[in-house]
């Protein structure tokens, strides 16, 4: 499926990062990371493992603080928000985990009703139940409503973690690795699922991932991470045509791991 064009307004940033470092004892991790995500936004954070993608988005969404450097998430300075804002702030961030985080004693409907009825406790059970088959049906599984998590396929499973997370109708998604473990077809269909998620629930997204064919299906623009910070941002295209050397030695290195959509 082609990306239809979204309109994006560059005075509307959701996600402001500027001069953000984060060390853990001696390993400098972020090294003054820059970047605004506007609202509708995918823009896809790609590098390779262990450059600091993961403990950026963990940054983003309050989970880790930053040592340094300024963020501002939906308006809130995340280095000064107090514990109540934090957590009306993480309603509206939902947060697709590489390992989908389901519970595996409890049934779909179950793992997907959790969210509301935890965090929206004035709604009534015919409204949950009317939002739960709602998000399952946006995703293509209503049918999986009974079964359980290890009844279904690793691309299933994945789809309600994302179902998951939108059922609290979230303005920004992080998703981290959406692709990792999925053969080709079922990594399409993810990607496919970004892209609606997207159009549908007019979401602004950090896509984090080292897979080229995600990050050329879904992001409206790739910052390219290495080393702590980002190298290059732009268009799939710009990057790609770029000479920088650690540019062309991540592509080769990509297409010698056997991902032949990274032919040029
Ligand atoms: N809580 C933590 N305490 C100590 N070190 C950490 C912590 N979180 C991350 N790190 C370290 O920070 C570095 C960056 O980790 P991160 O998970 O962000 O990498 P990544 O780019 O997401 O890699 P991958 O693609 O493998 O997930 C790693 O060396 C990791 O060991």
């Amino acid at each position: 499926m082609i990306k239809q064009p979204v309109h994006i307004d560059e005075s509307d940033v959701v996600i402001r990062l500027r001069s953000l470092e984060k060390s853990f004892g001696n390993l400098h991790v972020l090294r003054g990371i820059d970047l605004d995500v506007h609202k509708g936004e995918n823009v896809v954070v790609l590098g390779r493992s262990g450059t600091g993608k993961s403990v950026l988005i963990k940054i983003i969404s309050g989970l880790l603080k930053a040592d340094a450097g300024e963020v501002w998430v939906l308006g809130e300075d995340m280095n000064a928000i107090n514990p109540k804002s934090l957590r009306a702030l993480r309603l509206k961030i939902g947060f697709s985990f590489q390992n989908s985080a389901l519970y595996d004693s409890m049934t779909i409907k179950e793992n997907l009703e959790f969210p509301l009825v935890r965090n929206k406790k004035h709604l009534t059970r015919k409204e949950i139940n009317l939002a739960v088959e709602k998000v399952l049906d946006d995703v293509g599984l209503l049918q999986t409503l009974r079964q359980m998590p290890a009844e279904l396929s690793g691309g299933q499973r994945k789809r309600v973690g994302i179902a998951r997370t939108l059922i609290l109708q979230p303005e920004i998604m992080l998703y981290d690795e959406p692709t990792a473990g999925l053969d080709p077809i079922t990594s399409t269909d993810i990607n496919n699922l970004i892209n609606e998620v997207q159009q549908q629930y007019g979401t602004s997204s950090i896509i984090i991932t080292h897979d080229l064919t995600c990050a050329k299906t879904t992001g409206d623009r790739i910052a390219m991470m290495v080393e702590g910070r980002f190298i290059q941002q732009g268009s799939f295209e710009t990057i790609f045509e770029s000479n920088d050397p650690t540019v062309t030695s991540f592509y080769q290195y990509n297409f010698i791991n056997g991902d032949e959509t990274n032919q040029k």
